[in-house]
């Protein structure tokens, strides 16, 4: 079982829904879990997926994720970061992105390396 993480900032949570919806099939298999900030998490499930849903980014969700994947589970995370907006819990997006690189964890911050990564995972 694989566990990716998803997160969407505001201005990039659209582009999260077709990322999702053009690898449903894919995100559907049975061997995969998802895990998502809370307000990303609703749109994960409108985009017809199963998600266990932590706290909003701000709220503390981000830190959530970063715990969970430093302890070893979570296998993947797509983090789509909107860089032309601000954003309260800047300190907790950049721990969770130290964390992953601490323990080599896969970080796509946009689509297009979400796709690799992505299928990367569906080979192994
Ligand atoms: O703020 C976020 C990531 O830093 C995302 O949080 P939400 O999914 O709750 O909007």
């Amino acid at each position: 079982m694989r566990t990716i993480a998803l997160i969407a900032h505001d201005g990039k949570k659209a582009d999260m829904v077709t990322f999702l919806r053009n690898n449903l099939t894919l995100f559907k298999r049975a061997d995969i879990a998802l895990v998502a900030t809370g307000t990303t998490g609703g749109h994960v499930e409108q985009a017809g997926l199963t998600v266990q849903k932590v706290l909003s980014g701000p709220r503390g969700g981000d830190a959530q994720i970063a715990a969970r994947l430093a302890v070893g589970e979570i296998d993947a995370v797509f983090f789509f970061r909107d860089p032309l907006d601000k954003h309260p819990h800047e300190p907790d997006i950049a721990m969770l992105m130290r964390l992953c690189d601490v323990h080599n964890i896969p970080l796509a911050t946009n689509p297009a390396t979400a796709e690799l990564v992505f299928a990367g995972l569906l080979a192994e």
